[in-house]
């Protein structure tokens, strides 16, 4: 089996098409309006209608309310809700209940001591997505470019069904994929110009990086 790739923060048709283009396995749509990549309801339900049977789509969201989710997956009708705030396991499990969704619940790692957070959540998510914790008073909680150090991850249980994400690049990824043992990675910043600006061409490479990087 292949590398699975996630290109998220997809805020325009013509990028999302570039990912799906690409080869996509799944698309994110980022609902926090301090990101550059926030996009509205009626946006996200247009750009989701466009990936659906091409790619599954992810739903990214900050501690949101029941009704903010309700309205956004009445609107797009994801496959995946991505939690990138700081949603407790039982947030995580009720989200997935209520909704009928899966959840990918993020974990910011910084130090080998971070991974205890991430034990949390194996039962409550259906997948733990690893990204670097942000700086100190940074305004975003992810999408920052940031990567962690990889080697953290190279003694988790390989079988954990956890996605690679934070500061990936079409340059680095094929690293991160062997050093992480990952089987799933996503990216934002590192196929973007300018911070919600994607980038057709560096989207491909990242996927073509990405799929030689593995199986492993
Ligand atoms: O992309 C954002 O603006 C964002 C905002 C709030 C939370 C998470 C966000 N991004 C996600 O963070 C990871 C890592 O991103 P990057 O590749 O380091 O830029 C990824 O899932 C982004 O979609």
């Amino acid at each position: 089996m292949s590398i699975e790739v996630k290109i998220c923060g997809l805020s325009e048709p013509a990028t999302l098409e570039a990912a799906l283009g690409a080869g996509a396995d799944l698309v994110g749509l980022v609902s926090f309006p301090k990101s550059p990549r926030h996009v509205s309801p009626e946006k996200a339900a247009e750009l989701a209608a466009l990936a659906r049977g091409r790619a599954r789509v992810a739903l990214l969201l900050v501690d949101a309310s029941d009704d903010l989710v309700g309205e956004l997956v009445s609107a797009t009708l994801p496959d995946v809700l991505q939690l990138h705030g700081d949603e407790s396991p039982e947030r995580a499990a009720e989200l997935r209940r209520i909704f009928g969704r899966e959840v990918w619940k993020a974990i910011p790692l910084g130090a080998e001591a971070d991974l205890a957070a991430a034990e949390l959540y194996w039962d409550a998510a259906d997948r733990v997505l690893f990204d670097a914790r942000p700086p100190q008073g940074a305004e975003l909680p992810g999408g920052n470019g940031l990567a962690f150090d990889w080697e953290l991850l190279a003694n988790l249980d390989p079988a954990r069904p956890f996605v690679l994400s934070g500061g990936l690049t079409p340059e680095n990824v094929g690293e991160a994929v062997r050093v992480a043992r990952a089987k799933t990675v996503d990216v934002s910043s590192g196929v973007e110009t300018v911070p919600g600006v994607k980038d057709p061409e560096r989207i491909a490479a990242f996927v073509r990086a990405a799929r030689a990087a593995g199986p492993f």
